[in-house]
C-alpha cells in the first residue's frame, strides 16, 4: 500500500478534508508535517442553474481540480480523507474510520439531517470509489455535544415516544465549537480546562454553545439544525404549534412547512436577503425590513447569551465566530450592548478593527472577555483524522 513504510506505519502526511453542505462542497488539502495547505476550494450552487447538477458531480469536479494540479486522490502523500458528517446520532461521539457498516449507519441518520447527511454520504462514496485503499474518517458535528447532560438534552415530552424515535437535542457545529472554545482559552493565555466560554457560531447556519472547562454543557441546535438562533434561511426557535396551525388553518403540507422553516425563513424570510453584508447595506439606506430582520436576529442572540450565562454561572469569555461572527462588528456591538450587569463591556474601537487573527474586543475592565476567534473546522477535522489514522 502506498503512504506506508515496510513496518506498516503511515508515512504520508496529507489529509484531504471534504465538507459537503446542503448546496456546496468545500475542500482543503492539509499537510500535517509542515502545516501548509496545498489546495483549498469550494463548488457552490449545487442543483441551481449554472452550478453542478448534484453532489456527486460537484465531488467529481473537486477531484478533477485536485488532479489537474497533481494533487489528486491517487497521490501517495495522502494519508486519509476526513469527512465532515453532520449527524452522528447517539452512536458516534468520536472520529470514526468508515467501513460499509458505518456508512450504512450514517445513511440511516439522514432523516435527522435531511439537508446534510445525504450530501456527506455522497462525499464518502465518491472518495472511496476513487481511492478504495485510503482510510476515510468521519468527524461528526454532533460529537462535541455528547457531554451535554440529560436535563439539557431531553425535551419535556413523553419519554417513551421520544426514546422510540430518538427525539432529543443533539447539537451541531460541534467541530467549530470545540476548536473555538479551545482557541479562546489559548488567546486568553489560559488552560481550556479552567475556562467557561459561550461560543456564538454565526454562519449561514448559526448556533450557540456553553462550554464549561472544555466540555460542552448546552447548545442551541436540537434534534436537527433548525432549532435555536435565527439563521440565514432557518427560523430557529418557534412555538411547535406554528406547524399545526399552518397545516390545519394554512392548508400546508408537512413537506412545505419543512421547506418554509428551513429554506425560506430566518433573515431571508424576514427581509428577502440572507447575507448579513447585504442587510447592513440596506440598513444604512434606512430599509425598515432589513432593520427588523437584524433586530430579530440580535434579540435572539442576546436571549441565548443571557440564558447561557445562567447555565454556566461564571462566564470567562464570549467568542464570536464564523462568517457573521468574525466579520460583522455591527452584530457584535448590538448583541453585547447594555450587558454591563452581566460583566460584559465591549471596546468600540477594538470591535471595529477588521482582521483575520483571533483577538479580544472587550474593554480592559470587562469581567467577561469578548473575543473574535476565527473558526477552522478543516484544521480540526484534519487533526482528528490524522490522529486516528496514525495513532499519533
Ligand atoms: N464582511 C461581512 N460582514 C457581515 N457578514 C458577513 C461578512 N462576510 C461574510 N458574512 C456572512 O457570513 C455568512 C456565511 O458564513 P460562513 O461561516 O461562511 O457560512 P457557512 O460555512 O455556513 O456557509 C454569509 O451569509 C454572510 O452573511
Ligand atoms: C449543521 C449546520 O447547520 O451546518 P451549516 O451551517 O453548514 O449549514
Ligand atoms: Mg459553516
Amino acid at each position: 500500500m502506498t503512504g506506508h513504510n515496510r513496518e506498516g506505519t503511515v508515512t504520508a502526511t496529507r489529509v484531504l478534508v471534504l465538507n459537503s453542505g446542503s448546496s456546496s462542497v468545500k475542500y482543503q488539502l492539509l499537510d500535517m508535517a509542515d502545516g501548509s495547505r496545498p489546495a483549498a476550494g469550494i463548488v457552490e450552487r449545487i442543483g441551481e442553474p449554472g452550478g453542478a447538477a448534484d453532489h456527486a458531480e460537484a465531488l467529481k469536479t473537486v477531484a478533477a481540480e485536485l488532479a489537474a494540479r497533481g494533487l489528486g486522490l491517487d497521490s501517495p502523500e495522502l494519508a486519509a480523507v476526513g469527512h465532515r458528517v453532520v449527524h452522528g446520532g447517539t452512536r458516534f461521539t468520536a472520529p470514526t474510520l468508515i467501513d460499509d457498516e458505518v456508512l450504512a449507519a450514517v445513511e440511516e441518520l439522514a432523516p435527522l439531517a435531511p439537508l446534510h447527511n445525504p450530501a456527506n454520504v455522497t462525499g464518502i462514496r465518491v472518495a472511496r470509489d476513487l481511492r478504495p485503499d485510503l482510510p476515510q474518517v468521519a468527524v461528526f458535528d454532533t460529537a462535541f455535544h455528547s457531554t451535554v447532560p440529560e436535563h439539557a438534552y431531553r425535551y419535556a415530552i413523553d419519554r417513551e415516544t421520544a426514546d422510540a424515535h430518538q427525539v432529543r437535542r443533539y447539537g451541531f457545529h460541534g467541530t467549530s465549537h470545540a476548536y473555538v472554545s479551545r482557541a479562546t482559552a489559548r488567546l486568553l493565555g489560559r488552560d481550556p480546562a479552567e475556562v467557561n466560554v459561550i461560543v456564538l457560531h454565526l454562519g449561514n447556519g448559526a448556533s450557540a454553545s456553553a462550554v464549561r472547562g472544555g466540555e460542552c454543557v448546552e447548545t442551541s441546535m436540537g434534534l436537527t439544525p433548525l432549532e435555536g438562533l435565527v439563521m440565514g434561511t432557518r427560523s430557529g426557535d418557534l412555538d411547535p404549534a406554528v406547524v399545526f396551525h399552518l397545516a390545519r388553518v394554512g392548508g400546508m403540507r408537512v413537506a412545505e412547512i419543512d421547506t418554509l422553516l428551513n429554506k425560506r425563513s430566518g433573515l431571508l424570510g424576514l427581509c428577502g436577503d440572507n447575507d448579513m453584508r447585504e442587510i447592513a447595506r440596506r440598513m444604512a439606506e434606512g430599509d425598515a425590513a432589513a432593520q427588523l430582520a437584524f433586530d430579530v436576529y440580535v434579540h435572539r442572540l442576546r436571549k441565548y447569551v443571557g440564558a447561557y450565562t445562567a447555565v454556566l454561572g461564571r462566564v470567562d469569555a464570549i467568542a464570536f465566530t464564523a462568517g457573521v461572527g468574525e466579520n460583522s462588528a455591527a452584530v457584535r456591538a448590538a448583541a453585547m450592548g447594555g450587558l454591563e450587569a452581566l460583566g460584559v463591556e465591549l471596546d468600540p474601537v477594538r470591535n471595529a478593527v477588521r482582521g483575520s487573527a483571533a483577538r479580544v474586543v472587550s474593554a480592559g475592565g470587562s469581567r467577561v472577555a469578548v473575543a473574535v476567534v476565527p473558526t477552522d473546522e478543516e484544521l480540526e477535522i484534519a487533526q482528528q483524522t490524522y490522529s486516528l489514522v496514525t495513532g499519533r
